[in-house]
């Protein structure tokens, strides 16, 4: 395998207030890698340095071999990563058509493209909602179509932060199970949320965040047999 995102020793503030500390971290290639610890430790920051909205001010992001940090964030997401952010941000008075092929592209002439026939195929509901507006959906199916808007871009590498949040049971495994076929497809995904047990499942590997550091890195068996490291960082 190789690396598809290399983050190495960055140092991420706002203003005065250092958040992230050295951090470090490398995603291969094809693999889904989770991103844990604790509310406040800098997981958002960290998502929110690699995509140019917070620079770091010391260390280097590099993607697909080329230095992405100090490029601007819509440089970055052309570069081919799509985030679905935490809230999701759909836009409410666009349909769930228009949400979706607003940003479509193929920049990078990827040979199977995601396009709004195969997004429909993943989510039968967005094609069944297709005409609703973004703020007439369910929770549910607004993150669906944040999953879906950001694969039509294509991307090389699928970020999601607490892609989970605040969703009910039964929706939340259909969230885990797009994210295991995605997984299967071969793209290379990022992911950031608290129930450890289904990234687990998910991911093949996994970085744990203790105060702007990554203080822990290794595969789900090892995360699973260690519960002492559940204990102490990700208070559950
Ligand atoms: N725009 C900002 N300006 C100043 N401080 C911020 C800003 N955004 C976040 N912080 C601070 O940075 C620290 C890390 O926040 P961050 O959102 O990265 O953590 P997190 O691990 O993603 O937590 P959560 O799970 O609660 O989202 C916190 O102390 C937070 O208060």
């Amino acid at each position: 395998m190789s690396a598809l995102l290399e983050i190495d020793a960055i140092d991420t503030a706002y203003g005065s207030s250092q958040v992230l500390r050295g951090l470090s971290l490398r995603v291969e290639e094809g693999s889904v890698h989770s991103i844990a610890g604790r509310n406040g430790v800098g997981k958002t920051t960290l998502l929110r340095s690699l995509l140019g909205l917070t620079p770091p001010r010391r260390g280097s992001v590099h993607f697909r071999g080329r230095r992405i940090d100090g490029r601007s964030p819509s440089e970055i997401a052309r570069m081919g990563i799509a985030l679905v952010p935490e809230g999701r941000q759909i836009f409410p008075n666009l349909t769930v058509t228009e949400n979706l092929v607003a940003f479509a592209a193929n920049r990078h002439g990827a040979p199977a493209p995601w396009t709004l026939e195969r997004v429909h195929g993943l989510f039968p509901r967005l094609a069944e909602r297709g005409a609703n507006l973004g703020h007439q959906l369910s929770g549910g199916e607004q993150q669906m179509l944040a999953i879906g808007r950001a694969l039509m871009t294509n991307p090389y590498l699928l970020i999601l932060d607490e892609a989970t949040e605040g969703l009910a049971p039964l929706i939340r495994r259909d969230i885990w199970q797009c994210l295991a076929m995605l997984h299967r497809t071969g793209l290379s995904i990022l992911v950031i949320d608290k129930y450890v047990a289904q990234l687990i499942r998910l991911a093949d590997r996994h970085s744990i965040v203790e105060r702007g550091q990554v203080v822990w890195e290794g595969d789900s068996q090892a995360l699973d047999a260690d519960r002492s490291l559940w204990r102490r960082y990700l208070s559950v």
